[in-house]
């Protein structure tokens, strides 16, 4: 049954998940991709926890986005298996990766322009699967939780590009994922917007307790979010850790960072 959990402060109402039965770990073991000649991911093994936040970095071409599109089902596996909780969901289209609760975010932010970003946000958890006041309260709750409310109103295409990537995110976790898969949400945007989406990042997994993977080049929304990191290079892992124990690997330093250390 899905339940409507409202705390008395007002904040995180966020709806519950169907049966009690949410998934609490996103696993991949093995994974390899290829395309034509390349060989684009070669034998990754990953976890996110529910409530985790993991930073995915590697330089240029290293595989991240092949990483998230293999484990939300974009793309076909030559090798490897993606579990959610234990359940192999290796041949599982996206869609109903997605109503398992794993959802994906694009580089690029997919909103309805004309439509506000109130009605944005409703329209993804129609989609998702709620009737329309459900999906209205499942709206505002995101919309409360994410600090968007003074924006409902507007039209989505007239807000910040800040702000437009967080509209994007309200719309991913408006659809109850358990597991968020954020491909450069920092991209393109200014100092303020970027210290702004990490709060916005660090409260998926605080008030809405999903697993996130993120995939950023920015290392200050890398460093200011992440409580574990994994390093790809040529599509394969060279470190995984602490961000200050991956910061120090002689072989990130040496894959991803040229001769400079990480700073954050
Ligand atoms: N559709 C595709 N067809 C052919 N090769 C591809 C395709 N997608 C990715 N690749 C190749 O696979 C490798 C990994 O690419 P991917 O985009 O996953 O890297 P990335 O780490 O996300 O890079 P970036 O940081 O630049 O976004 C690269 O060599 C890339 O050229």
């Amino acid at each position: 049954m899905t339940t409507t959990a409202v705390p008395p402060s007002g904040q995180a109402a966020v709806l519950t998940d169907r049966a009690g039965t949410a998934p609490a770990r996103l696993a991949a073991s093995g994974l390899r991709v290829q395309f034509a000649g390349v060989v684009a991911l070669d034998g990754v093994d990953l976890t996110v926890d529910r409530g985790e936040i993991v930073g995915l970095i590697g330089p240029n071409g290293s595989g991240k986005t092949t990483c998230l599109n293999a484990l939300s089902g974009f793309v076909s596996l030559a090798g490897g298996r993606v579990s959610l909780d234990e359940r192999d969901v290796t041949r599982w289209s996206p869609a109903r990766r997605a109503r398992a609760g794993l959802t994906r975010t694009f580089q690029s932010v997919r909103v309805f322009a004309d439509l506000s970003v109130s009605d944005n946000v409703e329209a993804a958890a129609l989609g998702g699967g709620l009737g329309r006041r459900a999906a209205r309260r499942q709206a505002a709750a995101v919309l409360t939780s994410l600090g968007l409310t003074h924006l409902g109103d507007r039209a989505a295409g007239a807000v910040s590009a800040g702000d437009e990537r967080r509209v994007g995110i309200a719309r991913a976790l408006a659809t109850r994922p358990r597991f968020l898969l954020l491909d450069e949400p920092a991209a393109g945007l200014n100092d303020a917007e970027s210290i702004r989406l990490i709060d916005t990042i660090r409260s998926l997994a605080r008030e809405f307790g999903c697993g996130v993977l993120l995939v950023e080049h920015d290392m200050r929304v890398v460093m200011g979010t992440c409580a574990r990191l994994h390093v790809l290079d040529s599509g394969r892992t060279v470190a995984a850790g602490a961000p200050d124990e991956v910061a120090r690997d002689p072989d990130v330093i040496a894959a991803y960072f040229g001769n400079e250390e990480v700073s954050s």
